[in-house]
């Protein structure tokens, strides 16, 4: 059963908000925490983990509502795992399109088999800014990163990543494909599953 009927979703991030929503579907009235307040708080933690609590906590401060934060990236295993909870910031805050010419350029002479890469998500949902038990549920979505951006469709990375079951990038599937494909749909899955929703 749903603990509650409003939610906070702790992200200023168009597509990450439009993704979560759909998968919400109608079980909660979702608000964003960009009607309560512009500013970011800082992702200072060192893991994906540590930065969802960190922005569910501020969405909560600031709405007064139980908050769910996403925090996200991409893992690339030539990189260690690089640029990982710093992918929003790889390119120093230029925005994705520059995050997505340092990635092609940092990988151009790297082979095929070597480009393997994984989408991380963590989301974290707090019932009140100081909660002391957040639920946290996470999801991984392994591909490949392509020598140049395919598809239109998604946000961020989505042009470079080659996702296997589908021989398409990210950004060439359809919003309804990638909501149950990705990194985020398999934290959702998680998360609904605990909530019984
Ligand atoms: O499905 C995805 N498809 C493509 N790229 C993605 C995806 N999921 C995360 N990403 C990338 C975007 C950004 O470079 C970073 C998330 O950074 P992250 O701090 O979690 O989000 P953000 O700053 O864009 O918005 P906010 O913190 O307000 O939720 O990983
Ligand atoms: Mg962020």
């Amino acid at each position: 059963m749903m603990p509650f009927k409003e939610l906070v979703l702790a992200s200023h991030n168009a597509g990450k908000l439009k993704e979560l929503q759909a998968m919400l579907g109608d079980a909660v009235r979702v608000r964003s925490v960009g009607e309560f307040s512009d500013v970011e708080p800082e992702e200072t933690g060192l893991s994906f983990i540590e930065n969802a609590i960190l922005k569910a906590r501020n969405a909560a401060r600031v709405s007064g509502l139980p908050a769910l934060a996403d925090d996200s990236g991409l893992a690339v295993d030539h990189l260690g795992g690089a640029p990982g909870i710093y992918s929003a910031r790889y390119a120093d805050g230029q925005g994705d399109a520059a995050n997505n010419a340092k990635l092609l350029d940092v990988l151009k002479d790297v082979p095929d088999a070597e480009r393997g890469a994984q989408f991380v998500c963590a989301l974290a949902l707090v019932r009140h800014a100081e909660d002391p038990l957040p639920i946290i549920c996470e999801g991984l979505w392994h591909g490949r990163i392509l020598h140049a951006p395919r598809g239109e469709q998604g946000f961020g990375y989505d042009p470079l990543f080659w996702v296997p079951e589908r021989d398409r990038s990210s950004a060439e599937l359809t919003p309804t494909d990638k909501n149950q494909l990705s990194h985020r749909a398999r934290a959702m899955a998680l998360l609904k599953a605990r909530l019984g929703i």
